[in-house]
């Protein structure tokens, strides 16, 4: 399966691009790639942006998809379910995004034949952004964006998505979901 990698976003809270910010010699966004290159289910890599940051995330090396959507997530996912088929979809800003669980979840998509599989925590939390979509979830998304309903939850809550209710993993799983938003949570990665 392709991993698709969102990248359009502003990093308003962060001041520069977060995903290009270098940590240990290496932008954000090349920890998150790494990592999912090392999960068994995942056989490539696509980054979706903007047009204006094409050239910067294509000297990374990889195939870049453009966004001119930009209504936010809902939009990447979309333009990556269209270019690419069934896809597991990353925010860009998941430096610890664990291979195993990765590939945890992709195992749940195909078993399940869900149009989606993705984490919830234990109080009705989603990671959309940590999860496996379906090309057939195309048409669904294709309306919500239509109306103006950008809230990817709002899509999910009408297929019947697979669920994986991530307090019962260990805290090393857990630990994918930690994303930067701020220089602030640089320090955790660098601690
Ligand atoms: N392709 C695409 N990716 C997006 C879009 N909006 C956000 N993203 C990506 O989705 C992930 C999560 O985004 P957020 O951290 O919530 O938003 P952000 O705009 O990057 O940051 P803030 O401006 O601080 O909210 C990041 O990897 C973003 O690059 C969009 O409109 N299109």
């Amino acid at each position: 399966m392709i991993a698709a990698v969102l990248a359009g976003g502003k990093s308003r809270r962060f001041g520069d691009d977060k995903l290009l910010y270098k940590v240990d010699g290496k932008p954000i966004v090349m920890h998150t790639i790494e990592r999912l290159l090392k999960a068994e289910n995942i056989d490539d890599v696509v980054i979706v942006t903007c047009q204006e940051k094409k050239e910067d995330f294509e000297a990374l090396g990889f195939r870049v998809l453009i966004d001119d959507l930009l209504v936010g997530p809902i939009g990447g996912i979309f333009v990556a379910l269209k270019e690419v088929g069934d896809a597991f979809i990353a925010a860009g800003d998941l430096p610890l995004i664990n291979p195993k669980f990765v590939d945890y979840i992709v195992e749940r998509f195909y078993e399940s034949k869900s149009l989606a599989c993705i984490p919830m925590w234990a109080n009705g939390y989603i990671e959309p952004l940590h999860a496996v979509y379906s090309k057939d979830f195309l048409p669904i998304l294709k309306e919500q964006i239509k109306k103006g309903e950008y809230m990817i939850r709002k899509a999910v809550e009408r297929v019947d998505p697979c669920y994986i209710l991530i307090d019962d993993f260990p805290e090393e799983f857990k630990e994918s979901f930690f994303n930067i938003n701020t220089k602030h949570d640089l320090k955790r990665l660098l601690d």
